[in-house]
């Protein structure tokens, strides 16, 4: 708890507001692009969505995959909960996979609210793309990635 407190105190102190802006992708449909330099380790933005328990995971997976909308707004958390950006969500939403990404992301724990928080991996320049590692589960359908990076995997799961 005291190490997420911190985290998140450092975060606060450098998560000066990025300008970022939603547009095409190159890699797929929309994606987040940054508008100004970004350094290594700085705080990007939060993928903010409404955390929710395992089985209302599944409920709604199944529910967005018969309305046709893909269940990938959901954030997977190692514990199993997610966070569903498909209905409240923040633009980090729209932020793409790379096999070789320009951002992590880390999950922070505090006062039992767990928070993803994604940083810079690199120096980021502006006008590019944000991209983190979605780590899918692997799957036997498999997703095509068009990261377009040299070490690309091929699929996103
Ligand atoms: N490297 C990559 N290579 C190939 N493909 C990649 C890569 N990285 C990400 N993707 C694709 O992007 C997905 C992740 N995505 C990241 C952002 C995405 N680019 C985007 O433009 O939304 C968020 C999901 C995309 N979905 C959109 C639903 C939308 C919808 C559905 C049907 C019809 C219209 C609209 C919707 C709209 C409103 C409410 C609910 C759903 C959610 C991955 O699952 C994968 O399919």
């Amino acid at each position: 708890a005291a190490e997420g407190a911190d985290l998140l105190k450092a975060t606060q102190l450098k998560a000066r507001k990025k300008r970022l802006r939603f547009q095409r992708s190159k890699i797929h449909d929309w994606g987040l692009v940054a508008l100004e330099p970004i350094e290594a380790e700085d705080f990007v933005i939060e993928y903010v969505g409404e955390l929710i328990r395992p089985r209302i995971s599944d409920i709604r997976e199944r529910q967005y995959e018969k309305m046709g909308i893909g269940s990938s707004y959901l954030f997977r958390l190692d514990d199993g909960y997610v966070v569903d950006a498909t209905k409240r969500g923040g633009i980090a939403r729209f932020i793409n996979h790379s096999c070789e990404p320009n951002c992590y992301t880390k999950v922070i724990s505090v006062e039992g609210q767990k928070k993803i928080f994604i940083y810079a991996k690199r120096h980021i320049s502006a006008g590019e793309e944000l991209t983190y590692n979605y780590k899918f589960p692997l799957e036997e359908k498999k997703i095509p990635c068009h990261c377009g990076s040299r070490r690309c995997r091929g699929s996103l799961n």
